[in-house]
């Protein structure tokens, strides 16, 4: 009798320190001003999009103005004194949201808790190459860095994979990393999304804010189909579609879509060095849209897992126009498709599944 009272003691007491041990954690959510950081993870840092990067999120570009960072950096040996002065000019800078920069070689240390992980790293396309011809190199680094990241990173860590071919390092990494769930893998389409946004806004003498739903569809590459079908501006007398406004179908099914597929090349031609800065900027783009959510009535482009949306084969990673909510996206549906963006939603699918093969033979 008395052990079963003793017992009854020792549960009320053991229930009464959870319970105030709860309510003081509470208590301090509301008390404490400063949100907890936030582990960036930052592969291929000592290069051109990872020096464009890092200070965009050290200074709450990607994640807000009130969000603390810590970035781990990811380089190879031969980069290690580069990477170093990058961490160095970071902790020059003095960014209020930098708590902490680990900056490595290693490629388990780099992924250790990483919350966000934007895998810049491999080797970049130069001018005259084929994205196909830098697959070999950059499909065995995916598959090795999807072990590290599916071993050490956060459970509920989010992937951007920025490396070309983008898709399908993503892929890769995907089947590499079995256990991160394929929600949490995307690759980098917002930098085409945001060049066909340009594009119209030149051509409409626009501002960014007014225009909105252009959509990417498929492979980050010279057979990606911009769809501004759907599009719209704002006007003073209210929402109007872009192809309305352009009046121009000729233009907007030939050059436009011509110029949005080709930029990356031209970049390549002009600096003779891929874009940085706007990789930099749409990736930015794409997680704090991802993490924060996008506007009301308006969607972005990502490249994503097919769950077979719009008669897309499942499992490709492949851009499609998404919204964002509450940290998870989900593909836009019930849009409709005319023949000739059919055609060419299918003509990227195509490309697609092609690399997909021609990665699997250069991993064997
Ligand atoms: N998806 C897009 O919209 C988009 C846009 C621009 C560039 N890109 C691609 O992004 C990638 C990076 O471009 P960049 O201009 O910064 O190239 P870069 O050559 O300047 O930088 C790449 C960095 O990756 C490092 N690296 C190589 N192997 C690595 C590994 N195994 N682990 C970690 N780091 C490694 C290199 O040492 C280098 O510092 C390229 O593949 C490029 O084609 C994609
Ligand atoms: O085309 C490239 O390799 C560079 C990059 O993907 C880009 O779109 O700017």
């Amino acid at each position: 009798m008395e052990n079963v009272e003793w017992l009854q003691k020792g549960l009320v007491v053991l229930l009464s320190i959870a319970f105030f041990w709860k309510l003081i954690r509470y208590m301090w959510s509301f008390l404490k001003t400063e949100k907890d950081p936030v582990r960036v993870l930052v592969t291929g840092a000592a290069g051109q999009i990872g020096y464009a990067i890092v200070p965009m999120i050290a200074r709450g570009v990607m994640l807000g103005l009130d969000q603390p960072v810590i970035l781990h950096l990811l380089d190879i040996e031969p980069a290690a004194e580069a990477l170093n002065g990058v961490k160095m000019e970071l902790i020059d800078a003095a960014f209020p949201l930098l708590k902490g920069v680990v900056a490595t070689t290693d490629v388990v240390e780099a992924c250790k808790d990483v919350n966000i992980a934007i895998m810049v790293g491999g080797f970049p396309r130069k001018e005259g190459m084929e994205r196909k011809d830098v697959m070999s190199k950059n499909v065995s680094i995916y598959k090795a860095q999807a072990a590290a990241l599916e071993q050490h990173a956060a459970a509920d860590c989010k992937v951007l994979v920025v490396a070309n071919p983008a898709n399908t390092n993503a892929l890769v990494l995907k089947e590499f990393a079995p256990s991160i769930p394929e929600k949490n893998i995307t690759c980098l389409t917002r930098l085409d999304h945001n060049r066909a946004l340009g594009q119209i806004l030149e051509r409409l003498n626009a501002h960014v804010s007014d225009v909105k739903n252009v959509i990417i569809w498929g492979n980050h590459s010279s057979t990606q189909y911009p769809d501004v079908n759907h599009a719209t501006v704002t006007t003073s007398s209210g929402g109007k579609l872009v192809r309305e406004l352009v009046a121009d179908d000729n233009w907007l099914n030939t050059d436009f879509i011509a110029t949005v597929q080709q930029r990356g090349a031209a970049i390549i031609k002009a600096r003779k060095l891929s874009s940085a800065l706007s990789a930099a900027s749409a990736a930015c783009d794409h997680i704090r849209d991802w993490v924060l959510g996008t506007p009301k009535g308006t969607w972005v482009s990502m490249g994503v897992y097919s769950d077979g949306s719009y008669g897309i084969q499942p499992g490709l990673i492949y851009s499609f126009p998404v919204t964002c909510e509450k940290g998870q996206w989900s593909i836009v549906q019930g849009l409709k498709i005319d023949e000739f963006s059919r055609k060419k939603m299918d003509a990227t699918a195509n490309e697609l599944i092609e690399e997909k093969s021609l990665a699997y033979s250069c991993l064997n």
